[in-house]
């Protein structure tokens, strides 16, 4: 109990720090600061379910909890979707590293080399926002600069776009580190059969779409078992990032993925595909329906 109250303490203090920064962005403050119980009431009033019509936040706060566990990559997810459109997404990744061979390493080794190769000063050493919103054909990357041992966060932020790697011999996939969430075999199958020549890109966390956008990979699949139904908060906001970014996301099928049906993504076919390009979007569809029958998905 004592350590809840604590929380409940910070995350006032926070939400009072936040709201006094509001006119940075032309928004106005309260006059006074908020007390437990409005912000206990605010947070009460989160209760949507979602669907076709109106306007609501969803948020992840800890997307790939096995990674922040972990101490690897997780990401800190905010999309805000209208009448069932996601119209704005944000992506916190505190562990995303400056150089992208880095989302390669195993964390403990990471974790090593990030300790012997000092941030230089211009640079920054891991962590960065990630946010477009929907129809501006931009996406905006805000590193964090660890200075001090406290995360800044200046207004540097620098435009992202998707790889224009399009032949499927240089290109990287991504997909969950845990095979429980999408089949490894399945995706094997269609990497060998599309010409995917490197190995895959396994990360926790919608991290993976932040790769796609800031073009550190190309493809991002996702084969969960079937049965289980994907909830929006685990793709609204890289979907639109990766989309403003000039990338593609759809189903299995094709299809944009549904966000106007509730908390989940009904009527999913098969599985999640985001791409840097059309083109390799076509093959894995192709190869998708080539493999689907005779998998055991
Ligand atoms: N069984 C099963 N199948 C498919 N997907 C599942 C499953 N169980 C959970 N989840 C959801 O997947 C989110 C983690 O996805 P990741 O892509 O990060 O997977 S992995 O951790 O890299 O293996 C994870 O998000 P977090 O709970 O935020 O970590 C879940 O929402
Ligand atoms: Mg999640």
């Amino acid at each position: 109990m004592a350590k809840a109250g604590g929380v409940l303490k910070d995350v006032v203090k926070t939400v009072n720090e936040c709201l006094a920064e509001a006119p940075r962005f032309g928004l106005k403050s309260p006059k006074m600061a908020l007390g437990t119980t409005e912000v206990l009431e605010a947070i009460s009033r989160c209760n949507s379910l979602g669907g076709p019509a109106g306007r609501f936040w969803t948020l992840d706060p800890v997307d790939g909890t096995l990674g922040f566990v972990r101490g690897d990559q997780y990401a800190i997810a905010l999309a805000l979707i209208e009448d069932g459109e996601v119209v704005l997404g944000v992506l916190g990744c505190p562990n995303y590293p400056m150089r992208k061979e880095w989302l390669n390493y195993h964390h403990r080794y990471h974790r090593i080399i990030s300790k012997l190769t000092p941030p230089t000063s211009e640079s920054w050493d891991k962590g960065c926002v990630i946010y477009a919103r929907r129809g501006s054909g931009e996406a905006w990357m805000q590193p964090l600069l660890h200075v001090n041992k406290n995360l800044v966060w200046p207004n540097s932020a620098k435009p992202v776009r998707v790889s224009s790697i399009d032949n499927p011999a240089l290109a990287t996939f991504c997909e969950p580190v845990e095979k429980a969430n999408s089949s490894h075999s399945f995706t094997a199958g269609l990497a060998h059969s599309v010409g995917l020549r490197k190995q895959p890109l396994r990360v926790y966390s919608m991290v993976k779409y932040a790769a796609i956008a800031r073009g550190d990979a190309e493809i991002f699949m996702k084969f969960a078992r079937a049965g289980y139904k994907e909830k929006i908060w685990d793709h609204a906001a890289g979907v639109v990032i990766i989309q403003e970014a000039g990338g593609v996301v759809t189903d299995a099928g094709g299809r944009p993925l549904d966000f106007s049906k509730g908390i989940y993504l009904e009527g999913l076919d098969r599985g999640v595909v985001a791409t840097a390009g059309a083109n390799l979007h076509d093959k894995i569809i192709r190869a998708v329906d080539a493999s689907w029958d005779s998998s055991s998905l």
